[in-house]
């Protein structure tokens, strides 16, 4: 067995390296991979399967060896395609990195990676990993998916709302690249949503033609991951093989509490501190459950630290989660500056498939931020809950990758015993309307026939269409509507987002709109801190706007944008990223949130001006962009109530303005909003004061009928 790669430490992952040792080294540590004893046997089973599944421990080699190996045994000679899929972008582009590497190629020439506005593939692309969602994407313009010869799809187990629908079309694909002309085909079915829910006759279109799949040779599916309950999927796929991959690279040892713990933040805290006075060198990673979180234990570890003996000051801390712009996602990668310990405190996306080199010690709380929405009331809440035994597994798989590792869990041995084995399918807790509309755009007609693996509940189903109904995606009888529907399944955001950028067009303030779907799509703008609370209420004062809260964002983000146009022009870009950075101390704004929407700002900015929409700006003209908020947002109506809170009009649920909110105690009469967030109350964030008139006239077809 190898000893533990310290050279990763020196090395930014992912670097070409022409250095005969460094790849005497990969190579070696391949050998050594458990599944390298297999891969003649892998190899055989997928030529021999169309539909292989394979169960390996974490860390033996399945997402960096397996795809070597079919490229290897002649499935990309044709010029056809590997396609890997992963639930996270940072998987996706970290193990590119790491298999080009491996394979001493450059990144995007024979191994690449694509993930939603960032692609790193060519013509000479063979073994391409990419998002579960970007595939799904991929499948709108090539439904037959014919450039590919095998896709594996990994950490099934994670079963998110990508995975599971990316799952149920692969089938449809593989059987009708597998079929002959007079052949029915997977996704041509004999009756619709509208056929169920009016009906009427049933009718069926959609992009996989009978007989035309047999054009292309035949698809292999590999389903993967580490701890798949292979039976259900196996099952899913008409009884497919199954093979497990024995035994893992290095030992993780587990450790629990003695007594269960009521302050995990706390408890992680102690755990950090105790790793760092004694335990040997090695980096932490801690599990935790979101952004605020995470930029509150590094405000606690800075400020524990002085307390320190002096020689026990070497620790850095380096967040990661999803909304953090990739660049600095890829800090947690970077090596730690010599002498310290890097603590990385990530949420759930470095849970599956990544390796973080130099990580020898996991902390984990066990608990975990996960959606949750109930079709009744419309409502979807965001909730702190205890992972399952699988995220555990995978958790503490991410120590013990190069070097034996320990994995410190937060609660007892009994609490993790009576955790749930796998975590509940994303697409049985989530709002399908997005769901819905790629799959309408897929050719999909019946969403309630599909064959999803699991179903998701009727009711959900049919609140999401008519909610695109509502939203002009959908036809009466539930056809995708041209062009409204097909400009909203084009844009990577929720429809209701999507909505308000095509209208907004017509309201001449897609401008303002696009500002406000960018700030929207991050969490917290503004950072108070503790001690500073009265000093950053006068400075968020300066950005309020009485009309609401997307004003003031807009205002925000302009204010800016001012600052850096003002005196920037001829500094280096890393001047205006440090004066960037000042400009938001000094207004008590999160440098970190604004620098994602300004990302995120010029990525659907792209998208909306490739779509050919009129960008213009309302001026000083506000009215008419809260009308467009209006009438874009008139499903989140909420009218005030005598006592203070509010009733939301489509859900009759009471609700109340959050105290973040500039509306918090102004209070107007009627106003729209995006967020709903369940705590101890129904908390309404995003607010913005309109005229209710407005609804009855901007969206007659919903307030009509309420009257
Ligand atoms: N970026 C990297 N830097 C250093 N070592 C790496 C890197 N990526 C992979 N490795 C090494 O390769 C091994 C196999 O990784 P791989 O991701 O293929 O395993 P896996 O079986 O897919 O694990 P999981 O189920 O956790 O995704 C790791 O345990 C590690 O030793």
């Amino acid at each position: 067995m190898p000893t533990m790669a310290n050279s990763h430490f020196k090395q930014p992952n992912g670097t070409v390296s022409n250095n005969d040792s460094r790849r005497q080294k990969l190579l070696q540590q391949r050998k050594s991979l458990p599944i390298a004893t297999v891969e003649k046997r892998l190899v055989e089973e997928i030529r021999n399967n169309h539909i292989l599944i394979i169960v390996g421990e974490t860390g033996s080699g399945k997402t960096t060896q397996l795809p070597q190996y079919l490229f290897k045994a002649g499935f990309c000679h044709d010029g056809k395609l590997v396609g890997v899929t992963q639930p996270r972008r940072v998987a996706a582009v970290t193990v590119a990195k790491r298999v080009a590497e491996e394979c001493g190629v450059q990144l995007g020439q024979r191994v690449g990676y694509s993930v939603r506005f960032d692609d790193m593939t060519s013509g000479s692309t063979r073994i391409k990993y990419m998002t579960d969602g970007l595939l799904l994407r991929e499948a709108l313009l090539d439904p037959y998916l014919s450039k590919y010869s095998v896709i594996v799809v990994d950490e099934a187990h994670e079963r998110t709302v990508h995975t599971d629908v990316l799952l149920a079309l692969l089938k449809s694909v593989q059987k009708a690249r597998s079929q002959t002309a007079n052949e029915l085909v997977g996704r041509e079915n004999s009756s619709n949503d509208a056929n169920l829910e009016k009906g009427k006759e049933a009718q069926t279109t959609g992009p996989l033609k009978k007989g035309q799949g047999a054009k292309f040779p035949p698809l292999r599916l590999v389903i993967m991951s580490a701890s798949l309950d292979a039976q259900i999927f196996s099952e899913y796929f008409g009884g497919a093989k199954a093979v497990h991959v024995q035994g893992r690279q290095f030992p993780v040892d587990i450790f629990y509490t003695l007594h269960a713990e009521t302050d995990y933040v706390e408890a992680a805290m102690v755990t950090i501190f105790q790793i760092h006075s004694e335990e040997a060198p090695g980096d932490i990673l801690v599990f935790l459950t979101g952004q605020e979180e995470i930029e509150s234990v590094e405000g606690l570890v800075r400020d524990k630290l002085p307390q320190l003996p002096e020689g026990n000051r070497n620790i850095v801390t380096v967040p990661i989660y999803a909304s953090l712009p990739s660049e600095q996602q890829m800090k947690a990668f970077m090596p730690a500056p010599a002498g310290f310990r890097k603590v990385i405190l990530a949420t759930n996306i470095a849970e599956t498939s990544v390796t973080i080199p130099g990580i020898k010690y996991v902390v984990d709380p066990g608990v975990v931020k996960a959606r949750n929405y109930n079709p009744r009331t419309g409502i979807e809440s965001l909730n702190v809950i205890p992972t399952s035994k699988a995220q555990a597994l995978q958790r503490s798989g991410r120590a013990g990758r190069e070097g034996a590792g320990k994995c410190f869990r937060l609660y007892t041995e009994r609490e993790f015993e009576k955790l749930a084995d796998s975590t509940v399918p994303e697409i049985k807790r989530c709002n399908l309307s997005n769901v819905i509309l790629q799959l309408k755009a897929l050719g999909v007609d019946d969403i309630i026939g599909f064959d999803f693996m699991e179903k998701p509940s009727r009711m959900a189903i049919v609140k999401s269409l008519e909610e695109l109904f509502l939203l002009g995606a959908l036809t009466e009888d539930y056809k995708l509507s041209d062009p409204i529907g097909k400009q909203m399944a084009r844009l990577p955001l929720d429809p209701i987002y999507s909505k308000a950028l095509i209208l907004s067009s017509q309201f001449n303030c897609l401008e303002e709109m696009l500002i406000a779907v960018a700030m929207l799509s991050v969490e917290s703008i503004f950072f108070t801190p503790r001690e500073k609370q009265e000093e950053a209420r006068t400075a968020i004062k300066r950005f309020s706007s009485t009309e609401g809260d997307h004003i003031t964002l807009i205002n925000v983000y302009r204010s800016c944008d001012e600052f850096l146009e003002s005196g920037n022009a001829n500094n280096s870009k890393d001047k205006i990223f440090k004066n960037m950075k000042k400009w938001c101390k000094d207004n008590f704004v999160n440098g970190r949130s604004l620098r994602h929407a300004r990302d995120v700002h010029s990525q659907i900015r792209r998208h909306v001006e490739q779509m050919g929409l009129r960008i213009a700006s309302c001026g000083e003209d506000m009215i008419l962009f809260r009308r467009c908020l209006a009438a874009s947002f008139f499903l989140n109506a909420a009218l005030r109530q005598p006592d203070g809170t509010y009733r939301a009009l489509a859900s009759s649920q009471i609700v109340q303005i959050h105290p973040t909110s500039v509306l918090f105690r102004a209070k107007p009469d009627c106003i729209v909003f995006n967020e709903l967030v369940r705590t101890n109350q129904n908390y309404i964030r995003d607010v913005t004061r309109i005229d209710p008139m407005w609804l009855t006239e901007l969206a007659p077809h919903f307030y009509a009928r309420q009257d």
